[in-house]
């Protein structure tokens, strides 16, 4: 298996098989931007001696941390890739401080950008089938052939016009197999966190391509909803609910629509043990994937009527400016400053876990519990149907008192402290005793919810709606779960609560 890369190079270098991509600058036309990634720009190009179109992907050496080297045997990699589930590179040559990598012009642009074009609430189950399938085929070749991809997502998902899909985006993938000596495992953080397995996170043994695995579990998800479980966290954060929460799966209300068969699959990839986890090769024979179709029903569903990649690219740019813009300063600001932290993130992973808990303690518990927002407490509503009308206009909350203790709940884990509950103005109260620390949500009579830590409380805004901040496994324990952070920062893993 180590040596399938050279048996590829090999096979690339068979004369006459491949067209001979020009390696000048002069040779190629860069048009209208239609990607951007941490450290690269990616333009429809021309490619003037052979009058093909071609995506160029040009990679400013000033910004990024990666080592050169590294960004160019990656590039090299690309051009040895050989399979229809994975973007292979044409060429590459480097132009002052920046890299030309040059690859085939993938029309329909990345699954991110068409979903949030025109299907922010995620694709249907059989398009979510048909686009997995393919990427588990491209991971499959990926893994048989010693790498591991590492930066599995919806936005490295791209679609050609014909509707086929593939992998992109080596530039972070890695090479199971060091020249010479087979290392497994690698130990250098990289990713993007969201998507990011916890072993990739905790450095502690090393990861394999396991990693992909829940890397593609968490994209199935994206897919589903629209974006990532726990996207609208800082980094930070993320990496610790990740590593303290029970794994993310299908299993809100939201996702009743959602076959038997594919919560499974999603639930097979978000196991946290990563031997436990099934390889790509073995996740192909699910179940779900019967329902998977062709390339023409990806073209059907996905890009008839979408506007060409380069408007769309525009318009979705401009949006986010106009979002940016319309913040108030601070939470601007706040954007600004969790985009850095992103991009600081997804270029040098290299911090330690007492550095990343005390940045985590940083976070203020009220931006921790934006996340808490909708889910938390529509979840919590769910125990009752009549309240669910209550739970989104605020006044109606005070009625919500009239909730009796549930014996259902998990009485071991609570400790009837009332003394941090009996405020009058607090209609409903969640309370959490551990023995670490306490954490109370309340619900005020105007309807904000509260929560208090031993040493700390602030307010949520019920209006907004992100039900993906706490997900966990049962349905059971989903009732009754919200997610809190302990002064120190740090999310609990199983978290219980009870109603007082
Ligand atoms: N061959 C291609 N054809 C069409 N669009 C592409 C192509 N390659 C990349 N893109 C678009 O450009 C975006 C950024 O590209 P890419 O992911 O390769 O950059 P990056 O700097 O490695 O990004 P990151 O590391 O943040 O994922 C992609 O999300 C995709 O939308």
């Amino acid at each position: 298996m180590a040596g399938s890369w050279d048996k590829l190079a090999a096979a690339a270098g068979l004369a006459g098989e491949r067209r001979k991509y020009p390696i000048g600058v002069e040779d190629y036309e860069l048009y209208e931007e239609i990607g951007q990634g941490v450290s690269a720009i990616v333009y429809r190009s021309l490619c003037k001696p052979l009058n093909e179109i071609v995506a160029v992907k040009v990679l400013d050496f000033e910004r990024t941390n990666s080592d050169l080297n590294n960004i160019m045997r990656e590039a090299q990699t690309m051009i040895l890739i050989d399979h229809p589930n994975v973007v292979k590179a044409h060429c590459s040559f480097t132009n002052n401080q920046t890299l030309w990598v040059v690859m085939p012009y993938m029309a329909g642009g990345s699954c991110l950008h068409i979903m949030k074009s025109v299907h922010p609430d995620g694709f249907e189950e059989a398009v979510i089938a048909t686009v997995l399938r393919e990427v588990l085929k491209g991971l499959e070749y990926l893994h048989h052939h010693g790498h591991i991809h590492r930066d599995v997502k919806a936005g490295n998902i791209l679609v050609d016009s014909r509707g086929g899909v593939k992998l992109g985006d080596f530039g972070v993938s890695a090479c199971l197999f060091d020249s010479g000596d087979r290392q497994r495992a690698r130990n250098t953080f990289v990713g993007t966190p969201c998507w990011m397995a916890p072993e990739v996170m905790e450095q502690l043994h090393g990861y394999d391509f396991k990693a992909d695995i829940w890397s593609f579990g968490i994209t199935a998800l994206e897919l589903a909803h629209g974006h990532a479980p726990f996207s609208k966290f800082p980094p930070m954060k993320v990496l610790l609910m990740t590593l303290q929460n029970a794994p993310p799966g299908l299993d809100y209300e939201r996702d009743k629509k959602f076959s038997r068969h594919f919560k499974q699959m999603v639930a097979m990839c978000l196991v946290k043990d990563p031997s436990k986890r099934p390889s790509a090769k073995k996740l192909l024979k699910q179940p779900f994937f019967k329902q998977a179709r062709s390339n023409d029903f990806i073209t059907r569903k996905l890009l008839e009527g979408l506007p060409v990649l380069g408007a769309r690219y525009q318009a979705l740019k401009e949006k986010d400016e106009v979002l940016l813009a319309q913040k108030k300063m601070p939470d601007g600001k706040k954007e600004e400053i969790s985009q850095d932290e992103y991009k600081r993130g997804i270029s040098s992973w290299n911090f330690d876990m007492d550095d990343l808990k005390s940045q985590a303690s940083l976070v203020t518990e009220c931006e921790d519990s934006i996340s808490c927002k909708d889910s938390d407490v529509s979840s919590f509503f769910d125990l009752d149907t009549n309240l669910q009308e209550r739970a989104t206009v605020g006044p109606h909350l005070s009625r919500a008192c009239s909730l009796k203790y549930d014996t259902d709940t998990e009485n071991d884990v609570f400790t009837n402290d009332k003394s941090t509950v009996s405020s009058p103005e607090r209609s409903i109260c969640l309370s959490r005793n551990t023995s670490m620390h306490r954490t109370t949500i309340g619900v005020l009579a105007n309807g904000q919810v509260m929560k208090q830590n031993c040493t700390d409380s602030c307010e949520l805004d019920l209006q907004e709606k992100d039900s993906d901040a706490i997900p966990t496994s049962s349905f059971h324990e989903r009732k009754f779960s919200f997610s809190s952070c302990s002064s120190d920062g740090f999310v609990s893993s199983k978290e219980r609560f009870v109603l007082l």
